[in-house]
């Protein structure tokens, strides 16, 4: 049996166990996972430049867990759930279990990543989003970020997992279904593209982020309900209602750089409608037959081709540095430039810009939203919203219809860019759900720079 037909097999197998007991679904897991040591005899080598869908089997896994994320229940997840699949598979693995904020970021900065196949992060997007900056922040930024990494959902978020799987067409899945969805994943091995989009903060500091940058209710909400983490992804549901009760209007500006759409979705309208795009579909992969005795490789491309676009820095020791640029953005101290759209001084409840699907597991934001779509996904409700209409919003929300509520003081734009200028004196601006420095903050996505392990 091909590697691709016994794949085909195992896939189904596995749609089937997710919608049976648990029990079941864990068997079937371990079938699959026999099948695909099976059936995977790809052993291509790295060829720098080129994007494999396929990341080199067996390979080595470097997976870092954080054993208090979520519900504190991470190391029981792993070895309830994933170890065995590993084990069924093949696929060699180190454990790096987190101790504390800030060890991932560490370790992935100083690591001998030529050791490494793919990071994988088992934990929230909180430990991620340390990851993808580590990596940024390494002189060889650009070869690190082409480091396939994958995510296992051991937080209450796990807006990135939950997007994974909504890109791979199965039918909604949570909690321990979802983690062997990714864990299926996982010993798949497929890669593709992944867009990042660089944030400057008023400090001038820059960040990477993967998923979402919020202010006002959204952001709120976040924070404020980390507190109920211990019950699970149905503490947003929580910090909501209490938000609500207590809801604020935030003044400020917002512009913002329109992608330009020749036939994507009129602007303003929702796209849900759209089946969910498979990330692979959207990459052109074509096999590259290879040597005789090789099988032959999916090669993979973004469908952004876009060539990163870099800018040096002399620094204090006068060694240069090369940097991404970001080329769309001015200095936050100069005006926005006159091809921008400005939303003008405006009173509002959130700002929410997002570039995957999900904004946490049970929360599907953008339901067209592709990994690699070169999209920041920009929201913004203006104040006037009652109480129930904004609750309504959210509920919506959770099937991704929030957009065909007709909701006035909703308004959705797909952008390249955008800057952010908080005129109230207090609030709270989230990066991928991280607290960041409050004030002016601008924002570019750079299409497919990195790369993720999806279905
Ligand atoms: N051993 C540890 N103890 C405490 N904090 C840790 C530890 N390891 C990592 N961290 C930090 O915990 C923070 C939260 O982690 P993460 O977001 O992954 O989980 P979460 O907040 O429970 O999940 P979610 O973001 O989905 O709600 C991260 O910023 C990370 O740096």
């Amino acid at each position: 049996m091909s590697a691709g037909v016994a794949r085909q097999r195992v896939e189904q197998c596995f749609r089937v166990a997710l919608v049976q007991d648990p029990i079941a679904n864990l068997q079937e897991a371990e079938r699959w996972a026999r099948a695909i040591r099976d059936a995977s005899a790809l052993q291509a080598p790295r060829r720098v430049g080129v994007m494999y869908a396929e990341v080199r089997r067996p390979c080595r896994v470097m997976i870092l867990v954080n054993p208090n994320s979520g519900r504190c229940q991470t190391m029981q997840l792993f070895t309830g759930h994933v170890q065995g699949m590993l084990t069924e598979a093949s696929v060699p693995y180190t454990l790096v279990i987190t101790e504390a904020k800030n060890h991932a970021r560490d370790v992935v900065k100083k690591a001998d990543l030529t050791q490494w196949d793919a990071l994988v992060i088992m934990s929230g997007d909180g430990l991620l989003f340390e990851v993808i900056n580590g990596l940024m922040e390494r002189e060889d930024w650009e070869q690190a970020i082409q480091t396939p990494i994958g995510i296992l959902p051991g937080g209450s978020g796990n807006a990135l997992a939950a997007s994974v799987h909504h890109y791979s067409q199965a039918p909604p899945a949570w909690n321990e279904e979802l983690l062997l969805s990714c864990g299926f994943m996982l010993c798949k091995g497929l890669v593709g593209a992944m867009d990042l989009v660089s944030v400057h903060l008023p400090s001038r500091k820059r960040l990477f982020s993967f998923l979402s940058i919020a202010w006002g209710f959204v952001a709120d909400v976040d924070i404020e309900s980390e507190k109920y983490r211990h019950v699970g992804g149905i503490r947003f549901l929580m910090g909501t209602l209490v938000r609500l009760a207590t809801l604020r209007v935030y003044q400020g500006r917002l512009a913002f750089l329109p992608v330009d759409e020749t036939s994507n979705v009129p602007k303003g309208k929702s796209n849900s409608t759209s089946p969910p795009p498979s990330m692979c579909s959207s990459l052109p992969c074509r096999h590259i037959p290879s040597s005789p005795n090789q099988n032959s490789v999916l090669r993979c491309s973004s469908r952004n081709q876009n060539t990163i676009s870099k800018s040096t820095e002399t620094q204090s020791d006068g060694q240069t540095k090369v940097l991404l640029s970001d080329s769309l953005l001015p200095s936050l101290d100069q005006p926005v430039p006159e091809s921008w759209t400005v939303v003008k001084d405006e009173d509002f409840v959130l700002v929410l810009a997002i570039y995957q699907s999900h904004l946490a597991e049970d929360l599907l934001a953008v339901p067209g939203a592709m990994v690699d779509d070169g999209a920041i996904h920009l929201f913004y409700v203006t104040a006037g919203i009652s109480r129930p209409a904004l609750l309504r919003l959210f509920l919506a929300m959770e099937k991704g219809a929030h957009l065909d509520c007709g909701c006035p003081y909703l308004v959705y734009e797909k952008v390249k860019a955008f800057r952010l200028e908080p005129l109230s004196p207090q609030g709270v601006i989230t990066v991928d759900g991280e607290t960041v420095e409050y004030g002016p903050v601008q924002a570019q996505v750079h299409p497919g720079i990195a790369r993720l392990i999806c279905g």
